[in-house]
């Protein structure tokens, strides 16, 4: 099936694009991952930045060696107690300002109007439409020509094209994020783009292993959610480019591998995986933050077990939540110090780690590699084993994490508890019962009762990945998870959410004229909060998930508001008033 235009404007010629650099990709981590400099400056008292991310996304002005040496003659000259003022010119002389590596960037390839833009029929959200495409431009980030010349004195790991940015405080790649990213540009029509950053993608795997978090070396002991195949498939669903994922299967495989080699556990006798993360201390982003989390740790056993816990939430995607906390009687209560993220085997991961070998099968097939099919298909066999045998769970009628420590399923409401639905990690001949157990726990933990969308999880904690935050991707996977499901009852929730997420997304939109990283599922038209930074706006997976539904259902969806920004403004006024009143006499609102 192709979603694009048929003049296809993509470079035929199939060699993916690397970099070939004698450095060692990591020789700033020297600087940026650990070390006496990072702890001395992140643990400034006051801290000397707002925000923790803002030093190690600093450039270097000489070599790593060189101002290691240069700061231990300082901290010599200083007794080993430099003033903030000494930190503060040291900083000023040593290193430049955040982000200066990168150049803004306007894809080649972004086009006014892309034809998603006529499916859609209000007019208000056309216009939305447009303004959401141009929003493309605004996150286009390049590296500069140095960066790839002297990569040992940045902390961003340089890629051969540009990409498309998160927006904020995210001004690199995010590993998960580009997934709805991609989608995004492809409905865009910017095909080239997207290429290229799977072309990134593909290199970095190539140099590195694995794909880290994001693009800095300071997240080089942890990936995220395994979705680079994903976005092969997806590619190659709009462009019929097939010989892609052939030339890019080395490299998948060899990226579903380290998650084989590096995340596997087993339980009851099934090869299942877990988050995890392979590096030492706290998070170089959020150094004071994880120092202070584990200060109530009497060893360095015990602080360091925490570390890799934290890490692990973060590979997971989902920093923090109450998803990853075990207390002592083995519940998801407690706080930072509870996360036992390694402890729990999560449906998501499985769920994609059977999506990419059948993916990876499927590809395969194309090259008329039987061998390798059958390979694939036996590896997607055994992780559908494992799903079925230790993360279904009949009573509550769904899937559900699994606690390692305490042998049990964890009873908790997460999106990812329906990833299965998404990536068909089930028995299809099984659906008609599937559905109908998953539309009573959709009914038991009332969640279609929320007006701004389904909410990450059923427990208030102030962590931006509970409750009542809403996030783009796992309203993705609900509403096309659902959709999978392909009855009538399913169907209908699928599309009565993919508009309800439409409607909210564009209220905030005409309120602010932002889109946001994430948003509140009690308030039609409510940004996020709570976590340890501030709501980001941009962004980049938002847009890509409204574009994508723009695309598919925009014929169907209408504001029903007036047709003018302003008309839209006033209603909005009405409406929170409206949702604040109507919420205090019923506790909850139906949208
Ligand atoms: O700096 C704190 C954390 O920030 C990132 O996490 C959040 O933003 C990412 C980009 O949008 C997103 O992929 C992730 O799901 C969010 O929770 C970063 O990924 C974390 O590793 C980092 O510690």
């Amino acid at each position: 099936k192709s979603y694009g235009s048929p003049d296809l404007d993509i470079d035929n010629d199939n060699s993916i694009a690397t970099i070939e650099s004698t450095v060692d990709p990591f020789e700033s981590c020297k600087i940026y991952c650990n070390g006496t400099l990072l702890h001395t400056i992140q643990m400034a008292k006051p801290p000397l930045f707002s925000d923790s991310k803002t030093f190690v996304d600093m450039t270097l002005k000489y070599s790593p060696d060189k101002t290691l040496e240069d700061f231990n003659a300082m901290m010599e000259a200083k007794n080993q107690q430099p003033s903030r003022e000494d930190l503060k010119n040291f900083i000023k002389e040593y290193f430049g300002d955040k982000g200066t590596e990168l150049e803004s960037w306007v894809p080649s390839d972004w086009k006014e109007n892309p034809s998603f833009v006529d499916r859609i029929s209000d007019p208000d959200l056309k216009q939305w439409g447009v303004q959401l495409n141009d929003i493309w431009k605004k996150l286009g980030r390049k590296m500069k020509d140095d960066v790839i010349k002297s990569p040992q004195n940045y902390s961003i790991i340089p890629v051969p094209n540009p990409v498309i940015v998160p927006g904020g405080r995210f001004i690199e790649f995010y590993y998960w994020d580009s997934y709805w990213i991609i989608r995004g540009l492809l409905y865009s029509e910017m095909y080239s783009t997207a290429r290229g950053m799977i072309e990134n993608f593909l290199s970095i795997v190539e140099r590195i292993g694995f794909i880290p978090n994001g693009g800095r070396v300071y997240y080089h002991g942890r990936s995220q959610p395994p979705l680079l195949t994903g976005m092969v498939k997806s590619y190659v669903d709009f462009t019929n480019d097939d010989q892609f994922a052939i030339n890019a299967l080395k490299l998948l495989e060899h990226e579903f591998n380290f998650f084989l080699n590096n995340r596997a556990v087993s339980v009851n006798n099934h090869t299942l995986c877990i988050y995890s993360d392979s590096s030492e201390g706290p998070r170089p982003e959020s150094y004071s933050e994880d120092v202070n989390t584990a200060a109530s740790f009497d060893s360095d056993e015990k602080k360091e077990h925490l570390y890799t816990q934290i890490k692990a939430a973060a590979e997971s995607g989902m920093d923090f939540s109450t998803r990853w906390f075990i207390s002592e009687d083995g519940t998801n209560a407690g706080n930072l110090s509870n996360l036992s993220t390694t402890s729990i085997v999560p449906v998501d991961l499985n769920a994609y780690m059977f999506w990419n070998a059948k993916l990876i099968a499927e590809f395969y097939s194309k090259a008329g590699n039987i061998k390798k099919v059958t390979e694939y298909e036996e590896k997607a066999g055994e992780f559908l084993l494992g799903i079925q045998e230790v993360l279904w769970n009949e009573e509550a009628g769904c899937w559900l994490d699994y606690d390692i420590e305490n042998k049990k399923s964890r009873n908790y409401f997460v999106p990812t508890n329906l990833s299965p639905l998404w990536v068909k990690a089930y028995n299809i001949s099984d659906s008609e019962n599937i559905s109908a157990k998953i539309m009573a726990y959709i009914e038991k933990n009332k969640l279609d009762t929320y007006p701004g969308g389904v909410p990450n999880t059923l427990a208030a904690q102030n962590e931006q990945w509970d409750f009542p935050n809403v996030w783009a991707p796992m309203q993705y996977i609900l509403v096309e998870g659902l959709n999978n499901l392909n009855t009538p009852e399913a169907k209908n929730m699928s599309m009565k959410w993919a508009t309800r997420w439409v409607k909210s997304n564009f209220k905030a939109y005409t309120d602010h004229l932002d889109m946001y990283e994430k948003y509140d599922a009690q308030v039609f038209g409510g940004h996020g909060t709570g976590g340890e930074y501030d709501v980001q706006t941009g962004f980049g997976w938002s847009n890509g998930v409204i574009i994508e539904w723009l695309s598919k259902h925009g014929r169907d969806i209408s504001t029903g508001s007036g047709s003018g920004a302003s008309a839209s403004r006033v209603m909005s006024v009405v409406g929170v008033a409206a949702v604040t009143i109507v919420a205090l006499i019923a506790g909850r609102v139906l949208w």
